[in-house]
């Protein structure tokens, strides 16, 4: 009688070896890039993100000793034909040379490339909680009801906010003062969650040293018009200079704080003259200290505009540092003469460190919208 274990010292049952008769051999095996396949080391898994040029997936590193590890690979198709394709594999392989000589907790880690004719497959840390952006929608929608009832939108509390913004600035300071290096395109996108909590800075596509003086023919002006610098979006070319870097991350402050965009209209020439005159909404439902800094990120000349190490030791974000410690007027107002401004609040009588919440932006209340503020243009 032929039973199931008859097969069992056969390869295959007798139906998969009969079928194997049919099977074209010459079928071209699936793509590297698909689950399943293994490149290098690495085992392909899910698609976890789509960015411009490239699809994002989970994929398992297989350590000699069994142990599987969970990292991201970005990967990158060569479009045989495409005119472009040499100038896209140009701007990878410097993406590459830079970000794989960084080091630092609030850097997304580079792990290993892998080039193959039809793709390069560029492994990295994985970041399950996702990006800024994500992390923000969802804090906002959870208090949706809140924001609505007050008529506007809401960011983070100014504790869990900081939290998030000095890892960030860290890891600029990081880039700017160890590497020399300038990222170009800080936004709350590039902005990624360790499964530990941690915030880490990725994306560098367009980063560039701070020194390099030849003009590169493939270096282009890029990024997002939301978080455009004025000094940038005056210039035909790209700017090196470190100043943009922080006022793209007063960009990603404000959005912390408030739940919406500083500089941000549907109209492009409006929204190009937002930026050029460093014209936002002061966030009167914030306390003093945070409108300070962002003033002082937003300050329309690069050359007023803080560094990043005056960002970090700025009051609002030593706060953190603090333990326990809240806002008082009187630190305030001592802490502030070290950046040469009046905080133009008129003697305190906005009641330093209070939160109004006031209705600035009621149309803007309806959760469906709320994407919008974050839409970002490329340009
Ligand atoms: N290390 C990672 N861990 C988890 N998700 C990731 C990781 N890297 C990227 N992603 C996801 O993939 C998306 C696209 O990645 P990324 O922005 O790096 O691609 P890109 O080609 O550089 O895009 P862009 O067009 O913005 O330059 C991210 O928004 C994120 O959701």
């Amino acid at each position: 009688m032929v039973t199931s274990s008859s097969y069992s010292s056969l390869p295959y049952s007798p139906a998969v070896a009969f079928l194997s008769n049919f099977v074209d051999v010459t079928a071209p095996r699936m793509a590297p890039d698909e689950e399943g396949e293994q490149v290098g080391d690495f085992i392909m898994g899910k698609i976890i993100g789509h960015g411009g040029f490239s699809l994002v997936r989970e994929a398992f590193a297989i350590h000699l000793d069994g142990l599987v590890a969970s990292v991201a690979v970005k990967i990158v198709k060569a479009q045989t034909g495409a005119t472009d394709n040499d100038r896209i594999q140009r701007m990878l392989d410097k993406e590459i040379a830079i970000w794989s000589r960084l080091s630092h907790p609030n850097v997304l880690p580079f792990v290993a490339v892998e080039k193959l004719p039809s793709d390069t497959f560029v492994f990295c840390e994985l970041c399950t909680g996702g990006n800024l952006l994500d992390y923000l929608t969802k804090q906002e929608a959870s208090s949706y009801m809140s924001s609505r009832a007050s008529g506007g939108t809401v960011g983070l509390d100014e504790t869990h906010a900081r939290l998030i913004f000095n890892q960030i600035a860290e890891a600029v300071r990081y880039l700017h003062e160890e590497k020399r290096i300038v990222h170009r395109d800080i936004k709350l996108e590039n902005i990624l969650q360790h499964e530990d909590g941690t915030w880490k800075i990725c994306d560098f596509g367009l980063a560039d040293g701070m020194d390099v003086e030849v003009e590169e023919e493939d270096d282009v002006v890029g990024g997002s018009l939301a978080y455009c610098s004025p000094e940038q979006l005056r210039s035909p070319k790209p700017l090196r200079c470190p100043s943009t870097d922080v006022w793209s991350l007063g960009v990603v402050l404000y959005a912390l704080l408030t739940g919406r965009l500083p500089f941000q209209d549907e109209y492009e020439p409006r929204l190009q003259f937002q930026i050029l005159n460093g014209r936002y909404e002061d966030p009167t439902e914030c306390s003093a200290e945070a409108r300070d800094l962002l003033k002082n990120m937003f300050k329309a000349k690069a050359g007023e505009r803080l560094k990043i190490g005056q960002v970090i030791d700025h009051p609002w974000c030593i706060n953190a540092t603090l333990e326990g410690s809240s806002s008082s007027t009187a630190s305030m107002t001592t802490s502030f003469g070290g950046f040469g401004g009046s905080n133009g609040f008129g003697g305190g009588s906005n009641g330093f460190g209070e939160s109004n919440n006031s209705n600035n932006n009621g149309n803007h209340s309806d959760h469906a919208k709320m994407n919008n503020f974050f839409a970002t243009f490329r340009f």
